[in-house]
C-alpha cells in the first residue's frame, strides 16, 4: 500500500519550516490578560498554575517555563502550533512573556482533571477502553503529523470525566521524526521508558509512545500502578525482563548488535516470560479480556519495529466496543 507502515516520511515531504523550529514567529500575547491563581503543579521544566482570563473570567492553565534552552521552548511551541485542532490535543490559547520572569508562559485550555491515582481505579472495563481510544486519537494525529510525544504517562493525560473529555498535555519532550535519525534516549519518565531507551537504541520512532501507552494500560487493567516499578533506569529494564522474559530481550539486543551497559553485567538473570494470568486478581478480573491481553502483547514488544501502530491500534478488537459506540451515535 502507498502509506508506509508508520508515517516515516511526513517531515520529508512537508516544507522545511514545518519542523524547523529554529526560526519561529511567536505571536506574543499580553500577560496582563490573565490572573494567576493557585499553583497546580511543578515539573522539571515548568511551574503550572490555574488562572483566569481577566475579561472573560474563563479558567485557563498557565505553564510558566523555567529558563531552559530557547531551542527547547521553540520546539514545544512549534509542536503545539502544528498539532492545534487535532483530536484530543491540548489547546494552546496564548503565549505571553511573563512580566516578572521574562520567560514565556504558555496559556492552555483548562481541563477539570482528577488525580489519576484516585480516578483510574474507579473506571469500568468499557471506560478504560474508551480513554485508551481517546488517547490513541491524539497519538495518531501527532504521529501522522510527524511528531513523537516521548513522555506519555497518566500525568500527561488530562481527563474531565463529567464530560468524557481527554486531552494529551506536556509536549515539552516532543520531537519531529526523521527516518534513520538518532535520538536522545534520556526521554520519557522512568516507569514508562521503553526498552530502546534503556539499552541506548537511539534509532527509535513513534512506537516509543505505544510502549508507554501499553504500560499505562497494564497498570489500569491489572490495578498495579506503576506496572514496571524500576528503582533506576537499569532496574527498570530488569523489571520489564521479569515479566516479558530474558530470551526475547537478548534476541532484540543481538539482532541490532546493541551493547548492554556494563551496569547490567550479571544482573540480567534468566527470567521466564510470565503469562498474563499471573497478574489476575479478584479485584481486576472484570477489566481483563482476551482482546485486552492481545492488545497489551501488541504494545509491549521489546523490538519497537514490531509494535502495533496507532492506526492499527485504533482498529484492534479491544477497542471495537468504542468504535461501535461512536457508530451508534452517528446513526442517531
Ligand atoms: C500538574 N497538573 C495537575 C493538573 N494539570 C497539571 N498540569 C497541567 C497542565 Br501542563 C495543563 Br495544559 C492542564 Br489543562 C492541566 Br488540568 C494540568
Ligand atoms: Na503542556
Amino acid at each position: 500500500c502507498l502509506l508506509p507502515k508508520y508515517y516515516a516520511n511526513v517531515n520529508l515531504v512537508r516544507s522545511r519550516e514545518y519542523s524547523d523550529y529554529g526560526c519561529l514567529t511567536i505571536p506574543w500575547g499580553n500577560s496582563e490578560n490573565y490572573d494567576v491563581h493557585s499553583k497546580i503543579g511543578r515539573g522539571k521544566y515548568s511551574e503550572v498554575y490555574l488562572g483566569k482570563n481577566i475579561e472573560t473570567r474563563v479558567p485557563c492553565v498557565l505553564k510558566i517555563l523555567k529558563p531552559v534552552k530557547k531551542k527547547k521552548i521553540y520546539r514545544e511551541i512549534k509542536i503545539l502550533q502544528n498539532l492545534q485542532g487535532g483530536a484530543n490535543i491540548i489547546e494552546l490559547i496564548d503565549i505571553v512573556r511573563d512580566s516578572i520572569s521574562h520567560t514565556p508562559s504558555l496559556i492552555f485550555e483548562y481541563v477539570n482533571n482528577r488525580d489519576f491515582k484516585e480516578f483510574f481505579p474507579t473506571l469500568s472495563d468499557f471506560e478504560i477502553r474508551f480513554y485508551i481510544y481517546e488517547t490513541l486519537k491524539a497519538l495518531d494525529y501527532s504521529h501522522s503529523h510527524g511528531i513523537m510525544h516521548r513522555d506519555i504517562k497518566p500525568h500527561n493525560i488530562m481527563i474531565d470525566h463529567s464530560i468524557r473529555k481527554l486531552r494529551v498535555i506536556d509536549w515539552g519532550l516532543g520531537e519531529f521524526y526523521y527516518p534513520n535519525r538518532e535520538y536522545n534516549v534520556r526521554v520519557a519518565s522512568r516507569y514508562y521508558k521503553s526498552p530502546e531507551l534503556l539499552v541506548n537504541d537511539q534509532q527509535y520512532s513513534y512506537s516509543l509512545d505505544i510502549w508507554s501507552l501499553g504500560v499505562m494500560l497494564a497498570a489500569m487493567v491489572f490495578k498495579k500502578e506503576p506496572f514496571f516499578r524500576g528503582q533506576d533506569n537499569y532496574d527498570q529494564l530488569i523489571k520489564i525482563a521479569k515479566v516479558l522474559g530474558t530470551d526475547e530481550l537478548i534476541a532484540y539486543i543481538e539482532k541490532y548488535d546493541l551493547k548492554l551497559d556494563q551496569a547490567y553485567d550479571g544482573k540480567i538473570r534468566a527470567y521466564e516470560k510470565k503469562v498474563w494470568n499471573e497478574f489476575f486478581t479478584k479485584e481486576n478480573r472484570h477489566l481483563i479480556s482476551n482482546e485486552c491481553l492481545d492488545f497489551l502483547d501488541c504494545c509491549l514488544k521489546y523490538d519497537h519495529h514490531f509494535r502495533i501502530t496507532t492506526k492499527e491500534a485504533l482498529n484492534h478488537p479491544y477497542l471495537a466496543p468504542v468504535v461501535q459506540m461512536y457508530k451508534s451515535i452517528q446513526c442517531g
